[in-house]
């Protein structure tokens, strides 16, 4: 028996018999967020629509609790497949009231059991007080979560959710991600995210798919993306960071104009071997009394924390992430020194990286 809820194998799907999204292979454990990120246009919506039923593989198969829904020959219809959905544009119909939205899809129920699971669905998103309610009398925030009780009423095995919350504005958004994630966990529900919003794929997924032209390039948690990205293309799609050139000197070590860096991971190169390596903010520690003082060349105040570009010698930049207490100007030079564990290192391009930040 399966341990994965969903199994998506070699999938290959388009439109107009031409393949967006190729090869591609995930699987996701009972009770997990899975979340699809990537650049605009990588196909993470066409992945969505195929999960849903919506379009055929071309090659590949999808398979749900263990049951094949999706191969080139057999398509399980959107209806009967277990699975619910949230849209962007929460969906919900208009002239229901919230108890009768969330209580759209329990027809199979007896009234007593739909009128239980509508109540339980409503304390679950604190909306008890408003069931009565038309979703216009309620907030862009209030509807998506009455959204999500709709999708979740009928225990769908999957439930998944398509820029759920892109129309909401940045702090609701930060909130609700979080209040989502706490009620399919609490439910035990197993949830796939489309998200162009890096903060919000951390925030609410147990696992992240990295998509690029439509070829996974990794699957894995958010903080293996950050810290061990599978490329260059992750590293530099993933987070902020800079790569800086440098070479090795074991397997270990990188030795470059920031000094000699040592990591938590050995690369098989032979001394000498040029490479790049990635240089995140957060490894950038103030330190006055270092050797290494580096321009200010920009500084972006974001209140709790400001982000600086350094420049090096060489011409090269990374960037710094400090608490904002630390207040620096453009053109000063600062004390730093690298505390970065995670050595993140890739082979050298021919030619060297333009300064600025990181790029595949
Ligand atoms: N209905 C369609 N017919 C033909 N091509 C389509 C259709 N929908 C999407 N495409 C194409 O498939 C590719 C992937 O699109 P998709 O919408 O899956 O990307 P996405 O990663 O979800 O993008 P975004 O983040 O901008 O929503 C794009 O090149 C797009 O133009």
């Amino acid at each position: 028996m399966s341990t994965w809820i969903l199994e998506v194998s070699e999938l290959s799907c388009g439109y107009d018999g031409s393949a967006v999204v190729h090869s591609l292979n995930l699987a996701l454990a009972e009770g997990e967020i899975g979340c699809l990120l990537g650049p605009s246009g990588c196909g993470k919506s066409t992945v969505l629509r195929a999960l849903a039923g919506f379009i055929p593989p071309m090659t590949g198969q999808i398979k749900l609790r263990g049951n094949v829904l999706s191969t080139r020959e057999r398509l399980v219809a959107p209806e009967n497949r277990g699975v619910g959905m949230v849209f962007q544009d929460y969906a919900l119909f208009p002239h229901l009231s919230i108890a009768e939205n969330i209580g759209f899809g329990l027809h199979r129920l007896s009234r007593q059991q739909r009128q239980q699971t509508v109540q339980e669905m409503l304390e679950l998103i604190s909306l008890q007080d408003m069931a009565d309610c038309l979703p216009t009398n309620l907030s862009g925030g209030q509807q998506q979560r009455v959204a999500l009780a709709r999708a979740m009423a009928p225990s769908p095995d999957l439930i998944l959710l398509d820029e759920p919350f892109s129309s909401l504005d940045a702090d609701l958004r930060r909130r609700l991600s979080i209040d989502v994630r706490d009620l399919l966990k609490k439910r035990g529900l197993s949830a796939i995210l489309v998200t162009h919003d890096q903060q919000e794929a951390f925030a609410m997924c147990d696992q992240i798919a990295v998509l690029r032209d439509g070829q996974m390039q990794q699957w894995d948690s958010p903080y293996n993306l950050y810290h061990e990205p599978a490329n260059r293309f992750v590293a530099s799609f993933v987070g902020q960071g800079c790569f800086v050139r440098g070479q090795m000197m074991s397997p270990d070590a990188i030795e470059c104009e920031l000094g000699v860096i040592r990591g938590n991971r050995a690369y098989g190169w032979a001394r000498g071997t040029p490479v790049d390596f990635l240089v995140r903010p957060d490894d950038v520690v103030h330190d006055p009394r270092s050797d290494l003082q580096l321009r200010i060349v920009e500084k972006t105040f974001a209140g709790t924390s400001t982000l600086y570009r350094l420049q090096l010698a060489s011409g090269a930049e990374i960037e710094a992430l400090f608490r904002s207490h630390l207040d620096f100007q453009v053109d000063q030079y600062i004390g730093i020194r690298l505390e970065a564990d995670h050595l993140i290192a890739f082979a050298a391009r021919e030619t060297h990286l333009a300064p600025g930040p990181a790029r595949n």
